[in-house]
């Protein structure tokens, strides 16, 4: 472990609120994927086609799974008034409906970006760090405790502004993507907000001996982690040109009639 690392999740003696919050929005600020390569060159207009197209489609997985991850989060929760607060968030990706909510949102971008729903949905064309990275998510919801697996879902305080860049650097510099195609970020806007001071809360209310805000703190770098690694398994096979075997190549799985 590096002495950075060290010097941003050690907690010797007792924070209060107002300082764990401090040290968690500083760790944003320093280990957000607002920071990631892929990110800014996805922002500045510096993508191809389908390198934005092996973004949607290796996300997808992450919007997949996020529903499941705030399943095994809410079975976890034996408060009623938390487990209705937590539930919103199952609504918000699955809908109440077929057709509606986030994932089906997600689906409106990669067939805008001309991705057979099939292969999408399918996730067989996912880049293996891509499911190693979400499932390691889910896992660790699963298996950490309560406290940590809230605070693993704060990188949603940064989500807004990340979120913000990316639609306006992406309607600016891409004429294959509008505000139509791009509608699944309009909500978060919103929704992020909501979730992440419900979540932020809840560590600020629970989180009051040293070890356990160390414990915090190590989530939410754990967290940008995750978000990271997603970004650099596409700079990697899609940037650099180091596709795993087996992940999508840039031409199968497209929709009759659509450009590769
Ligand atoms: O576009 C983004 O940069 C971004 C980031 C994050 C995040 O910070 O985890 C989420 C999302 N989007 C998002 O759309 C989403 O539904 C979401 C759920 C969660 C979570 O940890 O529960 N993070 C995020």
């Amino acid at each position: 472990m590096s002495s950075s690392h060290q010097s941003l999740c050690e907690v010797a003696e007792p924070l209060d609120p107002e300082a764990l919050e401090a040290r968690l929005r500083d760790i944003g600020e320093q280990r957000y994927h607002h920071r990631h390569p892929f990110q800014l060159a996805l922002q500045n207009g510096e993508l191809n086609r389908t390198q934005v197209r092996a973004w949607a489609l290796n996300r997808y997985y992450y919007q997949a799974m996020i529903p499941i991850k705030d399943a095994t989060l809410m079975a976890r929760l034996d408060d009623p008034d938390w487990r209705r607060e937590w539930r919103t968030r199952l609504v918000d990706h699955d809908g109440e409906a077929p057709g509606e909510g986030g994932i089906e949102r997600w689906l409106k971008l990669t067939d805008g970006l001309g991705l057979a729903r099939d292969m999408v949905r399918s996730n067989r064309a996912i880049l293996p760090a891509t499911r190693f990275a979400v499932e390691a998510y889910v896992h660790f919801v699963r298996d950490r405790s309560l406290l940590e697996a809230i605070a693993s879902s704060l990188t949603e305080l940064f989500s807004p502004k990340v979120i913000g860049t990316r639609v306006s650097g992406m309607l600016a510099h891409y004429d294959f993507v509008s505000e139509e195609t791009l509608a699944y970020f309009r909500p978060r806007l919103d929704q992020a907000p909501r979730d992440a001071e419900m979540a932020l809360d809840y560590v600020r209310r629970h989180a009051l001996r040293a070890d356990q805000q160390q414990a915090v703190l190590a989530a939410l770098e754990f967290k940008c982690d995750v978000l990271w690694t997603l970004l650099d398994a596409l700079q990697h096979a899609y940037v650099e040109g180091h596709r795993p075997p087996g992940a999508w190549d840039g031409e199968s799985g497209l929709v009759s009639g659509v450009t590769p």
